[in-house]
């Protein structure tokens, strides 16, 4: 096992977002991270079900699809249905996350759930060994393109603590500002898959970002086995 990256289509070309998805597929990135926002949860509104069922029909990769809405347990179903490899949603949005969490199981997807700057990480301590991805936000969703919050080094750290103390085999995803400059750190205090979207669809290089994100990630997976 070693560092995944997964682009966020969010900064690609919405207007030919299939060419996008398959350019990155060819330059080596593992998944395909899918935002989808609804204007209440989060304060933008993105892409929605139709979308991903189009993507999932096209993508060479696994479809991660991260949902900031509320109410989700009124939509997992639908995007396991539409293809989704794996669905996570927002600790935040949901006083129910352990029965939501064994639907999207049984629905046959893999089950995440996202967790927010401000939000503790004890929240996710019962739960932890029933997931197979915690999405930690180093930014405030809504937005691509925003800046990645110092702090979260720190949360990355205890996040990987609480996982290996709760026996959770869950893989850890960083997701919000993450860039080449950062992949090493990100990885090395606990990542194991960068998502990263301006910095890969934003650059006029995209297959060389993830190439980039791949060769800093793969030292900070090394520094982590050392330690
Ligand atoms: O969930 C998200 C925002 O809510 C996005 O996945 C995230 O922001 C990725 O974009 P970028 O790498 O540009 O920050
Ligand atoms: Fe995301």
């Amino acid at each position: 096992m070693s560092v995944r990256i997964a682009p966020s289509v969010l900064s690609a070309d919405f207007s030919a977002l299939g060419n996008d998805v398959r350019m990155v597929a060819d330059a080596g990135a593992d998944w395909i991270h899918v935002d989808v926002m609804d204007g209440r949860f989060v304060p933008n509104i993105s892409i929605g079900l139709p979308v991903v069922a189009a993507l999932a029909r096209i993508s060479p990769l696994p479809l991660d699809v991260h949902l900031m809405i509320v109410e989700p347990e009124k939509y997992v179903d639908a995007f396991v249905e539409a293809g989704a490899a794996s669905v996570s949603v927002h600790v935040e949005a949901t006083d129910h996350l352990h029965r939501l969490v064994h639907r999207i199981r049984h629905a046959g997807a893999r089950p995440g759930v996202a967790i927010n700057p401000a939000t503790p990480l004890d929240t996710l301590a019962d739960i932890a060994p029933d997931l197979d991805i915690v999405i930690l936000m180093t930014v405030n969703p809504g937005f691509g393109g925003q800046t990645f919050i110092e702090r979260s080094y720190d949360r990355l750290r205890r996040l990987r603590d609480l996982l290996d103390r709760t026996g959770s085999a869950a893989t850890i995803t960083v997701d919000g500002g993450v860039d080449p400059a950062r992949a090493e750190a990100v990885v090395e205090a606990g990542g194991d898959v960068l998502v990263a979207g301006a910095a890969v669809f934003a650059t006029p290089d995209p297959a060389g970002a993830i190439a980039a994100l791949r060769t800093a990630g793969q030292r900070g997976w090394q520094a982590r086995a050392r330690r």
